[in-house]
């Protein structure tokens, strides 16, 4: 066992196996919230050949295990709206953010909603896209605050955050390419959302607003780490810090938006959400099998130390050579001009 620099107890243990697979186990101890224990478990590679990547789920005690029910039933005090998911023949799913008399804010009830449409997308074995938008023209205005009122003393928010943390991160790691396309605002948890899709679309007049700070926070499912990632930590600095507008211009500028759309003729949405599918084919055209593995490897590599990515990816690669699409490609004599 290795004690980390942040106090975290780092476990390695070695797993005998074809792969030489490890099974890491991090128990964190976070100082103010002294009364949680986070159990996270990785496991690249013990998944099988279709289930990969849900190894390095992060899996916390509080989230999917003893007190899940807790949560969920604390969350579900707080209904209205809906999260509704459409899987399409094409491979592209639509999930919508669903509570337009409150710029679909998240209540309690859609929180948990979201993690069953997360649940049923990770079962998805013909998927290949997901599109997240907000109904009626708006992306989301993050948390509901009727919920939040209620719900703010430091425990049930330390549980809303762990659960969305978690819900947020298998959202991001499902072997789909998905986009966010945001329309009118995504604000707070709202543009935390947005940083759980590989991709964000923005239509003209839409913005991103990490507005914590005006709410005397900071991100708390996961949205800050994440924003690090893909725009570097100075602008991800000058977001957090200045709440500021990201519109679709600077979006651009800084890596946050990686395509601006025409957007709505009619304010329906439906002219924006047919360009996000046309961008999104793209990139989804071709067998499942392969554009899920892709996935896979860029995770896998994202998130996991060189030496487990390399073999993750290995494990990947035996999942489609010899496979169907490599066979008739091979056969087809394919040219690459
Ligand atoms: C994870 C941390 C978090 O997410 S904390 C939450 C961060 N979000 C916010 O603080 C959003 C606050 N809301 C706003 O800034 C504005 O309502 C925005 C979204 C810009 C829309 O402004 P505007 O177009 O003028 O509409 P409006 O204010 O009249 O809103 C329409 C109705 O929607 C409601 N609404 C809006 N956001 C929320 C929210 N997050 N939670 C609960 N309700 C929300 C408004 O209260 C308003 O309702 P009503 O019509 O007055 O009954």
């Amino acid at each position: 066992m290795v004690l980390s620099a942040a106090g975290q107890h780092l476990l390695r243990v070695s797993r005998p196996g074809a792969w030489g697979q490890h099974l890491l186990l991090r128990v964190s101890r976070p100082g103010a919230w002294g009364q949680h224990l986070l159990l996270r478990v990785s496991w690249p590679g013990a998944w099988g050949q279709h289930h990969l990547l849900r190894g390095i789920g992060s899996v916390s005690t509080t989230a999917k295990g003893f007190q899940e029910k807790e949560i969920r039933e604390k969350l579900q005090a707080f209904p209205g709206g809906s999260i509704d998911l459409v899987k399409q023949e094409s491979g592209i799913a639509v999930l919508t953010v669903n509570n337009p008399a409150r710029m679909n804010a998240f209540s309690g009830s859609m929180m948990v909603e979201l993690e069953e449409r997360v649940s049923q997308l990770e079962e998805w074995t013909e998927g290949k896209g997901l599109i997240i938008q907000g109904a009626a023209g708006t992306f989301c205005s993050g948390s509901d605050l009727n919920a939040v009122r209620a719900m703010s003393n430091p425990q049930d928010g330390m549980k809303m955050c762990m659960f969305m943390q978690n819900v947020l991160i298998r959202l991001l790691r499902l072997p789909l390419l998905s986009v966010a396309l945001v329309e009118g605002s995504a604000l707070g948890g709202g543009a935390e959302l947005t940083t759980a899709c590989d991709f964000r679309l923005m239509v003209p007049g839409s913005m991103i607003r990490f507005v914590h700070k005006h709410m005397g926070l900071v991100p708390g499912w996961g949205g800050a780490a994440r924003l690090v990632r893909i725009v570097g930590s100075q602008n991800a600095l000058k977001m957090l810090s200045g709440a500021l507008k990201v519109d679709p211009e600077m979006g651009l500028q800084i890596g946050l938006a990686d395509g601006v759309l025409e957007g709505s003729l009619d304010g329906s949405g439906a002219n924006a959400l047919l360009e996000a599918e046309q961008w999104l084919g793209c990139y989804t055209t071709g067998p499942a099998s392969v554009i899920r593995a892709i996935k896979n490897v860029v995770v896998s590599g994202r998130e996991l130390p060189l030496d487990v990515a390399l073999r993750t990816e290995r494990d990947v690669f035996g999942t489609v050579w010899g496979g169907p699409a490599n066979l008739q490609a091979l056969a087809s004599k394919a040219k690459h001009k």
